[in-house]
């Protein structure tokens, strides 16, 4: 393993603190889409019953993903409330993955998530999560150094990974020595290393490696990761990790998973705010039907996805 695949986070000690808090639940509550979202949490999948002041409903998502019973859907009043919920779904499936096998593999997007886990870096979780079993990667990062502000991993550093102990070697930031292709090959190949030594798990149905938990944003146009609508690299279906040189979105040179790989994971949160992005959620969530998918719309994992919208993101459903 070359070690320009690793960059160290420094330590914290921890108090000791074995178990996670029981933490507050976001009341679920389901509400009619046609009512304005005033309750604390909306919640809705195809198939999954809500159930409201005035009784039940059973609301329609239209997504693909929705249509094969694995998309839910969850509207907070605010970012804020979302990044409560947020913290304890990845707390709680930390907690699952590491008492299950010994490791949690995570992988993060850039952008406004980074801000978005900040609750997960406050008690009762900064004390109560056992940081050492993680191992974290990125599903797109620009080709800059990682000093750079457009790095994504000196977003995470900044945002998230400075504030908790999770051991340096766990950490699996891109080799921003090499340009975009020889970054993405040396990526893959950390992660082949990785499937090999039995960090990270293997799709039994794909083949391809399987994250315990993704968590992805969306750009105003419906992209994921480097992948962008329209782009040929959407179509890759045999790289791990492939490069961009033109994304329309800057810096233009990236790294990126490929599809096979986002969806082969055992669990993806999608985690949109803002009005500027309702247009897409819609496009995924609402009941029309476009022939040519976005890039969200062909986010569908083998295990659970999870949408984490505030109410302007669900404004137009
Ligand atoms: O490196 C990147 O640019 C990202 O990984 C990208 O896919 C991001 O997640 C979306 O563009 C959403 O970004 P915002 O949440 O900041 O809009």
């Amino acid at each position: 393993m070359a070690s320009s695949l690793y960059f160290s986070a420094p330590f914290r000690t921890l108090p000791p603190s074995p178990s996670l808090p029981k933490s507050p639940r976001i009341p679920f509550q389901v509400s009619r889409l046609s009512h304005s979202l005033t309750h604390k949490s909306l919640a809705f999948s195809t198939g999954i019953r809500g159930v409201s002041g005035s009784g039940r409903f059973r609301l329609r998502a239209k997504a693909s993903m929705a249509e094969k019973g694995k998309g839910k859907v969850e509207v907070f009043d605010s970012e804020d409330d979302l990044s409560v919920s947020l913290a304890k779904y990845t707390a709680d499936l930390a907690d699952k993955f590491s008492k299950l096998k010994g490791s949690f593999t995570v992988v993060l997007s850039g952008g406004s998530l980074i801000k978005s886990l900040r609750k997960l870096v406050e008690p009762p979780y900064v004390d109560a999560v056992d940081w050492s079993t993680w191992h974290v990667f990125w599903v797109d990062e620009r080709v800059v150094p990682k000093d750079h502000d457009d790095s994504n991993y000196k977003l995470a550093f900044d945002g998230f990974l400075s504030k908790v102990p999770i051991p340096p070697g766990k950490v699996y930031a891109i080799n921003d020595a090499l340009p975009a292709e020889g970054a993405a090959d040396d990526y893959e190949t950390c992660l082949k290393h990785l499937v090999k030594s039995n960090v990270i798990s293997v799709s039994a149905a794909t083949g391809f490696p399987k994250f315990d938990l993704m968590l992805l944003g969306m750009g105003p146009d419906g992209h994921v990761a480097s992948l962008f609508p329209g782009h040929p690299l959407v179509k890759e279906n045999e790289k791990w990790v492939t490069f961009i040189k033109d994304s329309p979105k800057p810096p233009p040179e990236r790294i990126t998973f490929t599809f096979p790989v986002i969806n082969s994971s055992a669990n993806i949160a999608l985690v949109v705010c803002g009005a500027g992005k309702a247009g897409p959620v819609h496009a995924a969530l609402g009941s029309g039907q476009n022939s040519d998918p976005l890039p969200v719309q062909m986010v569908s994992p083998e295990g659970e996805l999870v949408w984490f919208l505030d109410k302007d993101a669900a404004s137009k459903l």
